[in-house]
């Protein structure tokens, strides 16, 4: 029997099952496009609400347990969404490397695991990575992370969302193209914001590209956007249809990048209603629904 990769993370199916309620369906009726995908807001943050120690610097927050979790949570969407921000600092994979295990926590082999989600091809399982890069500030190549698992066949060719204007060069385009990624337009300026897409433009096409569910990992900017309803009130309305938080006990201290959005009209606070706490290992994995 294979051993399991080194990578390998394992996931105990006694934990998938008090996630569920706030995950989207697991047998969708079917591919069609639809008006907005079942989005997850999902990210790990310290004591202090830092998401990274310093900005532009990647961090680890998760422990394994939780850092599994958020790996489970990638296979059960269609897509994963990040801005360019993070995709520039962390240069992430963006793939799952998780295998849901039904009994045990520490399973040895591949066998015993059953790789390759119980006999479906690897790729079914993997989300469609996204990121949101208006003008075009990530510099990838064909040795990026995203790009070497695709090309691996480790997970899905990302797609990169760019404003109108915005110059890519065809090398650059190939390399995408090449593992099965593109370069999606989409229009900014809502707002008067021209490196912003409008919340609503960006799940409104995802739907419409078959996109059914996508988890939304970050950073600060596209957390505290989306949290404010991309700054367009109209907009906040059932934007999100859940948030999965690990807290990690630490504080990184001042100067780090926080998630506090801006205050809501009226000042008032915005809550998280239908709330599960699960302890994973020494972080705590907060669940709700936004209150509304
Ligand atoms: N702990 C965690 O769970 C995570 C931590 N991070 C950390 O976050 C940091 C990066 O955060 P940021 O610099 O704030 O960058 P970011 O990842 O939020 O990207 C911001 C960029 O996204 C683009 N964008 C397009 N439409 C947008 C919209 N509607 N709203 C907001 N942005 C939009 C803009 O070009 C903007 O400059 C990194 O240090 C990374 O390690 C990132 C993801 C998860
Ligand atoms: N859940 C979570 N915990 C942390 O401690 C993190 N640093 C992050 N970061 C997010 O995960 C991406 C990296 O993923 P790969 O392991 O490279 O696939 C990173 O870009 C953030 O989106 N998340």
């Amino acid at each position: 029997m294979p051993p399991l990769p080194p990578d390998q993370l394992i996931f105990p199916a006694s934990q998938a099952a008090l996630l569920e309620p706030y995950l989207p369906p697991l047998h969708p009726q079917n591919a069609n496009p639809v008006n907005k995908p079942f989005t997850t807001l999902t990210y790990a943050h310290s004591l202090d609400a830092s998401i990274a120690t310093l900005p532009g610097v990647r961090t680890t927050l998760s422990g394994p347990q939780s850092k599994a979790m958020t790996h489970y949570l990638r296979t059960r969407h269609d897509a994963i969404l990040i801005g360019a921000g993070t995709a520039v600092a962390d240069d992430p994979g963006l793939n799952s490397r998780v295998y849901v295990h039904p009994t045990s926590s520490s399973p040895s082999t591949a066998a015993e695991v059953g790789v390759g989600g119980g006999g479906e091809p690897p790729l079914t399982s993997q989300p469609r990575p996204i990121i949101l890069d208006p003008r075009g500030r990530w510099e990838f190549t064909a040795e990026s992370k995203v790009i070497r698992l695709a090309a691996a066949g480790r997970g899905h060719g990302p797609w990169v969302v760019v404003a109108p204007g915005t110059v890519v060069e065809e090398g650059r385009r190939e390399v995408l193209e090449e593992v099965g990624g593109r370069v999606i337009r989409l229009a900014t300026g809502q707002n008067q914001d021209q490196d912003r897409f409008g919340w609503k433009d960006v799940l409104g096409m995802l739907g419409g590209e078959g996109i059914r569910s996508v988890m939304i990992e970050g950073g600060g900017e596209v957390i505290n956007s989306l949290l404010a309803g991309g700054g367009d009130e109209e907009e906040d309305e059932g934007l999100v249809d859940a948030v999965i938080v690990t807290i990690a006990p630490t504080w990184f201290g001042q100067g780090g990048v926080v998630v506090s959005p801006p205050k809501l009209k009226g000042g008032e606070a915005l809550r998280l209603r239908d709330v599960r706490w699960c302890p994973l290992g020494e972080d705590v994995v907060l669940c709700g629904r936004i209150a509304r």
